[in-house]
């Protein structure tokens, strides 16, 4: 066997258990999203994550050393998620009344099928409890609806005499107070309607 032959088989095999790793640690942190979205950080112990996974709690416990881990993992998911999001939106051209409100459209049919955001939600709620350095929500929300409302402010789009930043933590406040209401009612069976609903009075308030 020559050396090219006899390195390839010992790459490919590291190659297989990194992607093997990374899935796993993937599949983990869905579940686990499932589980804090369902039940909160409490009530889900590792021992329900590696039940719900088919898993050793030792296999879970390789990927996330603590409960704490996997509840900053996610939220940091969940952070990661929205840039994506936003970029997809400002992509289309709109003008910066529509782009809020289509992030916000967005933002609604995300909690309503995802679990990672799910989760970010309902642990950012939870945050007291929850031993470790989380960020504080609801304030990139705000600065980003402020500076798509300050732009919609030159573009001639917003109300007179409306402050930017106000308007943003009226949005903020109405969409996360909507998103929590159709969570603990519905289970955000109907939060794209209730959004409708908040979407269509707040802008009508908002635009020129
Ligand atoms: C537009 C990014 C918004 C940011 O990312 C997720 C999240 C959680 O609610 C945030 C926040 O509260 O500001």
């Amino acid at each position: 066997m020559t050396t090219r032959q006899r390195k390839t088989p010992v790459r490919a095999t590291a190659d297989l258990k990194q992607d093997r790793a990374i899935r796993t640690r993937a599949q983990t942190l869905h579940v686990a999203a499932q589980l804090f979205a369902e039940r909160g950080f409490r009530a889900t112990s590792m021992q329900h994550v590696a039940e719900r996974l088919g898993m050793t709690k030792g296999a879970v416990y390789f990927h996330f050393p603590t409960k704490e881990s996997l509840a900053v993992a996610i939220v940091e998911e969940h952070y990661g998620r929205w840039p994506m999001v936003v970029k997809e939106v400002q992509a289309e051209g709109l003008s910066p009344m529509r782009t809020a409100e289509e992030i916000l459209n967005r933002a609604a049919v995300a909690f309503r099928d995802d679990p990672v955001m799910q989760a970010g939600a309902r642990l950012q709620l939870e945050r007291p409890h929850i031993d470790a350095e989380l960020p504080t929500p609801y304030l990139e929300w705000t600065q980003l609806l402020t500076s798509l409302l300050v732009t919609a402010r030159y573009s001639g789009e917003l109300r007179e005499g409306i402050d930017p930043e106000a308007g943003a933590r009226t949005l903020v406040s109405a969409f996360f107070g909507m998103q929590h209401i159709s969570d603990v009612l519905a289970h955000r069976a109907d939060i794209v309607e209730r959004w409708g609903e908040v979407r269509e009075l707040t802008f009508f308030a908002l635009r020129a």
